[in-house]
Protein backbone atom coordinates (compact mmCIF):
# COMPACT_ATOMS: atom_id res chain seq x y z
CA UNK A 1 0.00 0.00 0.00
CA UNK A 2 1.67 3.37 -0.82
CA UNK A 3 2.52 5.67 2.12
CA UNK A 4 0.17 8.61 2.80
CA UNK A 5 1.70 11.79 2.60
CA UNK A 6 1.01 14.54 5.71
CA UNK A 7 -1.47 16.72 4.40
CA UNK A 8 -2.36 19.14 7.71
CA UNK A 9 0.23 20.28 9.94
CA UNK A 10 -0.61 22.34 13.41
CA UNK A 11 2.29 23.37 15.02
CA UNK A 12 2.32 25.25 18.68
CA UNK A 13 -1.03 26.62 17.28
CA UNK A 14 -2.42 28.92 20.21
CA UNK A 15 -5.51 30.79 19.77
CA UNK A 16 -6.25 33.81 22.48
CA UNK A 17 -9.35 36.42 22.16
CA UNK A 18 -8.79 39.42 23.61
CA UNK A 19 -11.49 41.89 24.40
CA UNK A 20 -12.65 44.66 26.56
CA UNK A 21 -13.76 42.12 29.54
CA UNK A 22 -10.69 40.47 29.38
CA UNK A 23 -7.84 38.02 27.53
CA UNK A 24 -9.31 34.21 26.87
CA UNK A 25 -6.87 32.03 25.61
CA UNK A 26 -8.74 29.01 23.68
CA UNK A 27 -5.93 26.83 22.76
CA UNK A 28 -2.81 26.81 24.74
CA UNK A 29 -0.45 24.97 22.37
CA UNK A 30 -1.82 22.35 20.05
CA UNK A 31 0.20 20.10 17.37
CA UNK A 32 -0.72 17.44 15.31
CA UNK A 33 -0.54 15.95 11.59
CA UNK A 34 -3.40 14.44 9.43
CA UNK A 35 -2.36 12.07 6.60
CA UNK A 36 -4.34 12.83 3.40
CA UNK A 37 -7.60 10.69 3.51
CA UNK A 38 -7.48 9.89 7.03
CA UNK A 39 -10.76 10.53 9.44
CA UNK A 40 -9.71 11.96 12.22
CA UNK A 41 -12.50 12.91 15.24
CA UNK A 42 -11.93 15.89 17.67
CA UNK A 43 -13.10 14.97 21.62
CA UNK A 44 -12.50 17.28 24.90
CA UNK A 45 -14.76 18.51 28.02
CA UNK A 46 -17.32 21.88 26.77
CA UNK A 47 -15.35 24.91 26.31
CA UNK A 48 -12.28 23.67 25.23
CA UNK A 49 -11.87 25.15 22.19
CA UNK A 50 -13.11 22.29 19.46
CA UNK A 51 -14.63 25.35 17.53
CA UNK A 52 -11.74 27.60 17.90
CA UNK A 53 -9.45 24.97 16.73
CA UNK A 54 -11.30 24.32 13.36
CA UNK A 55 -11.97 27.83 12.61
CA UNK A 56 -8.10 28.13 12.79
CA UNK A 57 -7.74 24.99 10.90
CA UNK A 58 -10.41 26.71 7.50
CA UNK A 59 -8.41 30.21 7.96
CA UNK A 60 -11.44 32.07 9.34
CA UNK A 61 -9.62 32.73 12.35
CA UNK A 62 -5.62 33.56 12.56
CA UNK A 63 -3.90 31.66 15.07
CA UNK A 64 -2.29 34.26 17.95
CA UNK A 65 0.84 32.03 17.14
CA UNK A 66 1.75 28.70 15.61
CA UNK A 67 1.36 27.80 12.33
CA UNK A 68 -1.48 25.56 10.17
CA UNK A 69 -0.39 24.19 6.92
CA UNK A 70 -2.02 22.46 4.14
CA UNK A 71 0.26 20.79 1.64
CA UNK A 72 3.39 22.31 2.98
CA UNK A 73 1.84 25.81 2.58
CA UNK A 74 0.62 27.99 5.40
CA UNK A 75 -2.95 28.82 5.73
CA UNK A 76 -3.40 32.81 6.15
CA UNK A 77 -7.03 32.91 5.28
CA UNK A 78 -10.32 31.05 4.14
CA UNK A 79 -9.22 28.08 2.09
CA UNK A 80 -10.37 26.94 -1.25
CA UNK A 81 -8.77 23.43 0.21
CA UNK A 82 -11.32 23.09 2.54
CA UNK A 83 -15.12 22.71 3.23
CA UNK A 84 -16.74 23.37 6.45
CA UNK A 85 -19.81 21.39 7.77
CA UNK A 86 -21.50 23.23 10.80
CA UNK A 87 -23.98 21.99 12.94
CA UNK A 88 -26.44 24.83 12.33
CA UNK A 89 -27.72 23.48 8.95
CA UNK A 90 -30.77 25.66 9.23
CA UNK A 91 -28.48 28.40 8.79
CA UNK A 92 -26.02 27.40 6.16
CA UNK A 93 -28.66 26.71 3.25
CA UNK A 94 -30.44 29.33 1.25
CA UNK A 95 -34.62 29.07 1.77
CA UNK A 96 -34.80 30.95 -1.64
CA UNK A 97 -32.52 28.37 -3.59
CA UNK A 98 -33.50 24.38 -4.26
CA UNK A 99 -31.21 21.96 -3.24
CA UNK A 100 -29.39 21.61 -6.37
CA UNK A 101 -29.07 25.92 -6.22
CA UNK A 102 -27.64 25.50 -2.77
CA UNK A 103 -25.03 22.55 -3.73
CA UNK A 104 -24.08 24.64 -6.74
CA UNK A 105 -23.68 27.86 -5.21
CA UNK A 106 -19.89 27.98 -4.50
CA UNK A 107 -18.83 26.08 -7.60
CA UNK A 108 -19.85 29.09 -9.17
CA UNK A 109 -16.35 30.46 -7.92
CA UNK A 110 -14.46 27.52 -9.62
CA UNK A 111 -13.42 27.95 -13.30
CA UNK A 112 -15.24 25.57 -14.21
CA UNK A 113 -17.57 24.60 -17.76
CA UNK A 114 -21.31 24.34 -16.79
CA UNK A 115 -21.37 20.84 -18.21
CA UNK A 116 -18.44 19.80 -15.09
CA UNK A 117 -20.62 21.84 -12.67
CA UNK A 118 -23.69 19.65 -13.40
CA UNK A 119 -21.75 16.91 -13.31
CA UNK A 120 -20.64 17.75 -9.66
CA UNK A 121 -23.54 18.86 -8.27
CA UNK A 122 -25.70 15.38 -9.38
CA UNK A 123 -22.66 13.30 -8.07
CA UNK A 124 -22.75 14.73 -5.12
CA UNK A 125 -26.67 14.89 -4.52
CA UNK A 126 -26.46 11.20 -5.29
CA UNK A 127 -23.72 10.19 -2.67
CA UNK A 128 -26.24 11.53 0.36
CA UNK A 129 -29.34 10.14 -1.09
CA UNK A 130 -31.27 13.11 -1.98
CA UNK A 131 -32.05 12.55 -6.09
CA UNK A 132 -35.70 12.51 -5.71
CA UNK A 133 -35.15 15.91 -3.42
CA UNK A 134 -33.46 17.90 -5.85
CA UNK A 135 -36.15 20.71 -6.85
CA UNK A 136 -37.32 20.56 -3.31
CA UNK A 137 -36.53 24.28 -1.41
CA UNK A 138 -34.48 23.03 2.25
CA UNK A 139 -37.38 24.53 4.10
CA UNK A 140 -39.75 21.48 2.71
CA UNK A 141 -36.92 19.18 3.67
CA UNK A 142 -36.21 17.44 7.08
CA UNK A 143 -33.08 18.52 9.37
CA UNK A 144 -31.38 15.44 8.46
CA UNK A 145 -32.29 15.77 4.79
CA UNK A 146 -30.74 19.38 5.57
CA UNK A 147 -27.78 18.38 6.45
CA UNK A 148 -27.08 15.92 3.93
CA UNK A 149 -27.83 19.25 1.71
CA UNK A 150 -24.99 20.64 3.23
CA UNK A 151 -22.79 17.94 3.35
CA UNK A 152 -23.39 17.32 -0.79
CA UNK A 153 -22.26 21.33 -1.02
CA UNK A 154 -19.32 20.15 0.64
CA UNK A 155 -18.16 17.41 -1.24
CA UNK A 156 -19.28 18.61 -4.77
CA UNK A 157 -16.68 21.75 -4.23
CA UNK A 158 -13.90 18.94 -3.84
CA UNK A 159 -12.20 20.41 -0.74
CA UNK A 160 -8.77 19.00 0.56
CA UNK A 161 -10.37 18.60 3.90
CA UNK A 162 -13.90 18.34 4.87
CA UNK A 163 -14.15 19.85 8.31
CA UNK A 164 -17.47 18.83 10.16
CA UNK A 165 -18.26 20.87 13.85
CA UNK A 166 -20.37 19.03 15.84
CA UNK A 167 -22.42 18.33 12.48
CA UNK A 168 -25.15 15.91 13.99
CA UNK A 169 -26.20 17.67 17.61
CA UNK A 170 -29.11 18.64 16.05
CA UNK A 171 -30.57 15.60 14.75
CA UNK A 172 -32.48 12.95 16.55
CA UNK A 173 -30.77 9.38 16.83
CA UNK A 174 -32.08 7.74 14.54
CA UNK A 175 -31.36 9.85 11.81
CA UNK A 176 -27.99 10.65 13.38
CA UNK A 177 -27.18 7.13 13.17
CA UNK A 178 -27.57 7.12 9.55
CA UNK A 179 -25.61 10.12 8.74
CA UNK A 180 -22.95 8.78 10.43
CA UNK A 181 -23.05 5.61 8.18
CA UNK A 182 -23.36 8.51 5.50
CA UNK A 183 -20.02 10.02 6.77
CA UNK A 184 -18.08 6.45 6.73
CA UNK A 185 -19.41 5.68 3.74
CA UNK A 186 -18.11 8.68 2.14
CA UNK A 187 -14.87 8.91 3.52
CA UNK A 188 -14.69 4.19 2.17
CA UNK A 189 -15.61 5.14 -1.11
CA UNK A 190 -13.95 8.39 -1.40
CA UNK A 191 -11.22 9.07 1.13
CA UNK A 192 -12.31 12.77 1.82
CA UNK A 193 -9.46 13.37 4.46
CA UNK A 194 -12.33 14.73 7.32
CA UNK A 195 -11.91 16.27 10.67
CA UNK A 196 -14.62 15.91 12.84
CA UNK A 197 -15.43 17.47 16.04
CA UNK A 198 -17.78 15.88 18.37
CA UNK A 199 -19.34 16.08 21.65
CA UNK A 200 -20.26 12.01 21.60
CA UNK A 201 -17.69 10.07 22.87
CA UNK A 202 -19.32 6.55 21.13
CA UNK A 203 -19.96 8.88 18.23
CA UNK A 204 -16.29 9.79 17.81
CA UNK A 205 -15.16 6.16 18.00
CA UNK A 206 -17.63 4.93 15.78
CA UNK A 207 -16.38 7.13 13.00
CA UNK A 208 -12.89 8.06 13.49
CA UNK A 209 -9.45 6.23 12.50
CA UNK A 210 -8.06 8.51 15.11
CA UNK A 211 -8.92 10.56 17.93
CA UNK A 212 -7.62 13.13 19.31
CA UNK A 213 -8.71 14.24 23.00
CA UNK A 214 -8.34 17.79 24.01
CA UNK A 215 -7.22 18.94 27.59
CA UNK A 216 -9.19 21.41 29.41
CA UNK A 217 -7.75 24.51 29.29
CA UNK A 218 -5.28 25.98 28.39
CA UNK A 219 -5.63 23.73 25.80
CA UNK A 220 -3.27 20.83 24.44
CA UNK A 221 -3.82 17.38 22.79
CA UNK A 222 -4.45 15.25 25.64
CA UNK A 223 -4.13 12.56 23.47
CA UNK A 224 -3.88 11.16 19.95
CA UNK A 225 -5.71 7.84 20.02
CA UNK A 226 -5.83 5.17 16.65
CA UNK A 227 -8.37 3.37 16.81
CA UNK A 228 -7.79 0.14 15.68
CA UNK A 229 -11.43 -1.12 14.41
CA UNK A 230 -12.19 -2.61 11.46
CA UNK A 231 -12.42 -0.37 8.32
CA UNK A 232 -16.09 -1.85 7.46
CA UNK A 233 -18.07 -0.41 10.28
CA UNK A 234 -22.27 -0.74 11.02
CA UNK A 235 -24.07 0.84 13.54
CA UNK A 236 -24.93 -2.87 15.37
CA UNK A 237 -22.17 -4.93 15.36
CA UNK A 238 -18.91 -2.42 15.61
CA UNK A 239 -20.78 -1.08 18.36
CA UNK A 240 -21.61 -4.30 19.92
CA UNK A 241 -17.60 -5.20 19.60
CA UNK A 242 -15.52 -5.67 22.70
CA UNK A 243 -12.68 -3.34 21.58
CA UNK A 244 -15.39 -0.44 20.96
CA UNK A 245 -16.62 -0.66 24.85
CA UNK A 246 -13.03 -0.68 25.77
CA UNK A 247 -12.24 2.39 22.95
CA UNK A 248 -15.31 4.32 24.59
CA UNK A 249 -14.42 3.56 27.91
CA UNK A 250 -10.95 4.64 27.74
CA UNK A 251 -11.42 8.21 25.39
CA UNK A 252 -14.04 8.80 28.43
CA UNK A 253 -11.63 8.39 30.89
CA UNK A 254 -9.12 10.86 29.54
CA UNK A 255 -12.08 13.49 28.99
CA UNK A 256 -12.63 12.62 33.03
CA UNK A 257 -8.97 13.66 33.23
CA UNK A 258 -8.97 16.26 30.74
CA UNK A 259 -11.50 18.06 32.69
CA UNK A 260 -9.25 17.80 36.32
CA UNK A 261 -5.90 18.06 34.51
CA UNK A 262 -4.82 15.11 34.48
CA UNK A 263 -2.78 14.97 31.43
CA UNK A 264 -0.66 12.27 31.42
CA UNK A 265 -2.68 9.39 29.05
CA UNK A 266 -3.30 5.79 29.53
CA UNK A 267 -2.60 3.42 27.12
CA UNK A 268 -5.54 2.21 25.43
CA UNK A 269 -4.70 -1.41 25.35
N1 LIG B 1 -15.34 35.23 19.81
C1 LIG B 1 -14.94 34.93 21.06
N2 LIG B 1 -14.53 35.89 21.91
C2 LIG B 1 -14.10 35.58 23.15
N3 LIG B 1 -14.04 34.32 23.66
C3 LIG B 1 -14.45 33.33 22.85
C4 LIG B 1 -14.92 33.57 21.52
N4 LIG B 1 -15.27 32.37 20.96
C5 LIG B 1 -15.02 31.42 21.90
N5 LIG B 1 -14.54 32.00 23.04
C6 LIG B 1 -14.12 31.30 24.25
O1 LIG B 1 -13.05 30.42 23.90
C7 LIG B 1 -13.17 29.20 24.61
C8 LIG B 1 -13.26 28.05 23.62
O2 LIG B 1 -14.47 28.16 22.88
P1 LIG B 1 -14.89 27.12 21.73
O3 LIG B 1 -16.26 27.49 21.26
O4 LIG B 1 -13.81 27.03 20.74
O5 LIG B 1 -14.92 25.76 22.57
P2 LIG B 1 -15.66 24.37 22.25
O6 LIG B 1 -14.78 23.31 22.77
O7 LIG B 1 -16.01 24.31 20.80
O8 LIG B 1 -16.97 24.53 23.12
P3 LIG B 1 -18.27 23.56 23.15
O9 LIG B 1 -17.77 22.18 23.47
O10 LIG B 1 -19.09 24.12 24.27
O11 LIG B 1 -18.91 23.67 21.80
C9 LIG B 1 -14.39 29.32 25.50
O12 LIG B 1 -13.97 29.76 26.77
C10 LIG B 1 -15.20 30.42 24.83
O13 LIG B 1 -15.98 31.12 25.77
Amino acid sequence: MPERSTLLRVEHLRKIYESATGDVEAIGDISFTMNAGELVCVVGPSGCGKTTLLKCLAGLLPPTSGLVEMDGSPVRGPSPAMAVVFQEYGRSLYPWLTVRGNVELPLRHKKLSRAERDTLVTDAIEAVGLPHAARSHPWQLSGGMQQRVAIARAIAYQPEVLIMDEPFAAVDAQTRADLEDLVRELHTTRRISTVFVTHDIDESVYLGERVLVLSNSPTRVQEDLAIDLPPERDQLTTRALRRFTELRTHVYDQIQRAKLGQVAPQSAR
